[in-house]
């Protein structure tokens, strides 16, 4: 009985909204290469990964400028309007290569600071039904309402076992597939892999993983990933 491989598939057809930029985010330049190269080099040169699936939009004029456009570890999937879409047309494209029960690691190709170190503490100990990297929450947290058209303080949300849920998420092929299918079916577009296993009532394990795992949303986060992807 051969071990589970391991399939990851990059969510990489978002168009950036928040970073107010001329192009996707995944597109602009960061420590002298476009962001997703940097991203895509984490994943390419994890020793356990030997192909990825990216999920890129369908009208993406930019991905010729890859440094990684030939490459042929990479398997190409339409991106959907939403990230649930993109990534359950993800697992589709594994149809035919994967096995129900290989392990699917979704990670944002957003966040190009992943290191080895988090990969090898989230792949080391999997057991189902999965696990996602996550941080601690660090600042105390408000939960706010709009009061006569300003937003206040309704209340002071507990800290305790409060956390930012980060990527890779890793879950079995079949299961999620099956959950996000689900989901969408019942109009909940999820806004992570783990909301959908939780759906189904079953609790992914949290990993702690590096609070620099940032995604990079805001223009602001820009020059903060450049600073980590220089620190070693
Ligand atoms: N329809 C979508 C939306 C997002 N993503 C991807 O999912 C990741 C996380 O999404 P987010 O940070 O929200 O990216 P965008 O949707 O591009 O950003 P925004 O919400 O600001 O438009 C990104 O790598 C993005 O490319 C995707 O593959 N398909
Ligand atoms: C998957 C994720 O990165 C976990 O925090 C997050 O939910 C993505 O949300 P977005 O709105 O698509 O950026």
């Amino acid at each position: 009985m051969s071990s589970p491989r391991f399939w990851p598939i990059l969510p990489a057809a978002g168009v950036g909204s928040r970073m107010q930029a001329d192009r996707p985010k995944q597109y602009l330049p960061l420590q002298g290469r476009l962001l997703i190269d940097h991203t895509l080099q984490v994943m390419l040169s994890y020793p356990r990964f030997a192909q990825l699936v990216l999920v890129l939009s369908p009208a993406d004029p930019y991905w010729p400028s890859s440094d990684y456009a030939g490459d042929a570890r990479i398997i190409r999937a339409d991106g959907g309007s939403e990230r649930c879409h993109s990534v359950l047309n993800g697992l589709v494209a594994l149809d035919g290569l994967a096995a129900a029960d290989d392990w699917v690691v979704v990670h944002d190709v957003a966040r190009p600071c992943l290191r080895h170190s988090d990969l090898d503490k989230l792949l080391g100990n999997l057991a189902d039904p999965g696990a996602i990297l996550a941080s601690p929450v660090r600042d105390t947290m408000k939960r706010g309402r709009v009061d006569n058209g300003q937003v206040v303080i309704d209340h002071t949300v507990e800290r305790e076992q409060l956390w930012h849920a980060l990527t890779p998420q890793v879950f079995r092929f079949a299961q999620l597939r099956q959950a996000l299918q689900t989901c969408l079916a019942q109009g909940l577009t999820v806004t992570d892999e783990a909301s959908a296993l939780e759906q189904l009532g079953l609790t992914p394990q949290l990993v702690e993983g590096r609070a620099d795992n940032i995604k990079v949303t805001r223009p602001e986060d820009l020059a903060l990933a450049s600073l980590f992807l220089t620190q070693s």
